[in-house]
């Protein structure tokens, strides 16, 4: 059985707007701040939460993340239904992004759409915030060894995270060469 290769697609933030927002500078207008001293690149993305009144809170960590070697087979895709999930890239190194964007009960029993399913590859100076419900892999590093990501993502009650495995026939190759 031979499984869908996916094409891997520099990230761009028309490319990207289905799934969320990339968070870069370039082309981005920006504030000057500080004295003079600072540029501000204002608000390149909203963290989203279900229920702030609720006490939905949002927070940052950081990710170490082992490198994921390729040709890789993507087996399954994960959604955080009730807020967004940003990956800022801490150490400058490129890394894989595989989304679809987010369904609902209507749209294909609430799974990923295969043929909406798309590969990126960042240039290192960019990070991605996935929108409430966009389907993603886990984080994708890449590179010789593992890599460090600021996350802002949603804490709170309720469950935040569904998982989606394909069946076999459904999975699909990521192979990049750098
Ligand atoms: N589980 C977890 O916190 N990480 C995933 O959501 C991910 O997208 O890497
Ligand atoms: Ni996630």
């Amino acid at each position: 059985m031979t499984l869908r290769k996916l094409n891997i697609e520099p990230l761009t933030q028309e490319a990207f707007v289905p799934f969320g927002d990339v968070i870069e500078t370039d082309q981005r207008p920006f504030r000057i701040i500080n004295n003079g001293s600072t540029r501000r690149y204002h608000c390149l993305a909203q963290v989203e939460t279900a229920y702030p009144a609720d006490g939905d809170r949002a927070i940052i960590s950081i990710f170490r993340a082992q490198v994921t070697k390729t040709p890789f087979t993507i087996r399954m895709l994960e959604r955080h239904p009730l807020g967004s999930q940003a990956f800022v890239p801490l150490l400058g190194r490129p890394f894989l992004i595989v989304v679809a964007p987010p369904t609902n009960n209507s749209i294909n029993n609430d799974t990923p759409q295969l043929d909406l399913i798309r590969a990126f590859i960042t240039n290192g100076k960019q990070g991605v915030n996935y929108s409430r419900g966009t389907w993603h892999h886990p984080v994708l590093a890449i590179g010789n060894e593992e890599d460090d990501f600021l996350v802002v993502d949603r804490e709170g009650s309720g469950n935040n995270c569904d998982e989606h495995f394909f069946q076999e026939h459904e999975q699909m190759i990521l192979n990049y060469q750098s």
